[in-house]
């Protein structure tokens, strides 16, 4: 076996807080630029530009009803008793123009979304109508009086001209898209997604496809964090392995970082004979940020920077896994995308379980929201470990545990971080 033990000063290393450590990674965000995508390929991206109403919207006075466009006034002291019949001198289907201007005592038969005749200034409901037919002449039998503005949609009802649309650094979504559609943006000017490499580090690892073997394990960390990516807004590149010798090692880390945006490994950050990663975020090309953080899991969380771009080395115990490139990775790619908030979002909750773990470190504990009582309330998952892999499906908190010599009860205020959810 090719093996090389890693042999660097590992154990010594400065722990620094969580927000601290996010604090040394923002300032290497850059803008990850711009590219133009159709709009059916648009969904999911972050908008690039503020966009601008280059029209009113509707754009026509518009029926809501299909019926009849009608001067109001026409109908003036119309009863049961004392009908009024306006003689119907045009169709308009929607999609079609008004084609004969509207006179007192004539009606024009309208549909839903078509444009209302200028004259016109109500249009009354097919059912509050009667068609009749004298001498080859058509009418509309109106039995009452119909007001002014009736089921006519102003131009402008939703946005005037030259409002702003949709903000520069919003996700889109179906109602975004169905604002680029309605104004005719048949491009979209999103954000490039940063490009990360995921490189895993171990021995044991197998790929999903392989069968299994003893002392083995799948390799399921990158998968996930290809999933993380793709979610928080860049595009996965999963490379090989990276080996267990040092030097070729560097050799393809430094590669990735000159090929992507960011480059992730997970596993191999530790203290043990193997762990590799400690060394090689040490060198005369590349700066240390952090590799302590004081959290669990993933208090070996390491990041470092070469030419500017960032490297981390995150935990390979799946959980640990998971909440450093949630802390960490997560805001970066934002930061790059141009979101105006990269962080997880943080609520208050109530604690809904007793959690008696003592830690010197904030704990970072994977967990469930309800909110069917009316106030959130947060469950910490029953298997926690930074080994454990199961329960980061069930998942959509992280419950902010500080440092605590008693645990914490039942029914204390917590805060919690909200987590967004795989995307594919
Ligand atoms: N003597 C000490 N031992 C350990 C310490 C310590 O302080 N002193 N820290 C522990 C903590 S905390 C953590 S977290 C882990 C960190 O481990 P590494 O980042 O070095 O990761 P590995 O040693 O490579 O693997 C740990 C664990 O994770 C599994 N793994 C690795 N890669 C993957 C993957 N891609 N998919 C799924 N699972 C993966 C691996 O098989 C191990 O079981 O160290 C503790 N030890
Ligand atoms: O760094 Mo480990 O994930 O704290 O458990
Ligand atoms: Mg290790």
């Amino acid at each position: 076996m090719n093996k090389e033990a890693s042999t660097g000063d590992k154990f010594h290393r400065q722990a620094i807080s969580a927000a601290a450590a996010q604090a040394r990674i923002m300032p290497f965000v850059a803008t990850s630029g711009i590219e133009r995508v159709k709009i059916t390929e648009s969904a999911g991206r972050i908008l690039a530009e503020d966009i601008y109403a280059p029209h009113p919207y509707p754009y026509f006075r518009r029926s809501g009803m299909d019926g009849y466009a009608i001067i109001s006034g026409d109908t003036q002291n119309c009863s049961a008793e004392q009908p009024v019949l306006l003689e119907v001198v045009d169709q308009i289907p929607c999609g079609s123009l008004p084609a004969i201007q509207i006179l007192p005592g004539t009606a024009a038969r309208i549909m839903t979304g078509a444009k209302v005749p200028d004259e016109a200034d109500t249009v009354v409901m097919l059912e509050m109508t009667e068609q009749k037919v004298q001498d080859g002449v058509t009418y509309v039998k109106l039995i009452r009086e119909i007001p002014p503005g009736k089921n006519i949609t102003p131009v402008g009802f939703e946005v005037a001209d030259g409002d702003k649309l949709l903000d520069k650094g919003c996700k889109i979504s179906a109602g975004e898209i169905s604002v680029l559609a309605t104004f005719g943006l048949a491009e979209v000017p999103v954000m490039r997604r940063p490009q990360v490499a995921v490189l895993s580090t171990g021995s044991e690892l197998l790929k999903v496809e392989e069968p299994l073997q003893d002392g083995k394990i799948r390799n399921s960390n990158t998968y996930m964090l290809a999933c993380q990516i793709a979610e928080a807004g860049g595009e996965p590149h999963l490379l090989e392995a990276i080996p267990d010798q040092l030097d070729r090692a560097r050799q393809i880390i430094s590669e990735a970082l000159a090929s992507y945006d960011i480059v992730i490994t997970t596993g191999g950050v530790s203290v043990g004979d193997y762990d590799i990663m400690a060394d090689l975020v040490k060198g005369p090309d590349v700066e240390l940020l952090f590799n302590k953080v004081m959290m669990r899991p993933g208090s070996v969380t390491t990041a470092a920077v070469q030419d500017g771009k960032l490297l981390f080395a995150l935990s390979g115990n799946p959980g640990a896994c998971f909440v450093g490139f949630e802390l960490f990775v997560r805001p970066l790619i934002g930061g790059m995308l141009g979101r105006p908030q990269p962080f997880l979002p943080e609520i208050e909750a109530e604690l809904g379980a007793d959690y008696p773990k003592i830690n010197n470190f904030t704990r970072f504990v994977r967990g469930r929201l309800e909110l069917s009582t009316g106030k959130p309330v947060v469950y910490p998952a029953l298997l926690d470990e930074s080994s454990v892999m199961i329960t980061i499906k069930d998942s959509d908190v992280l419950i902010v545990i500080p440092p605590t010599t008693t645990g914490i009860q039942a029914g204390e205020k917590v805060k919690a971080l909200k987590l967004s959810g795989a995307a594919w």
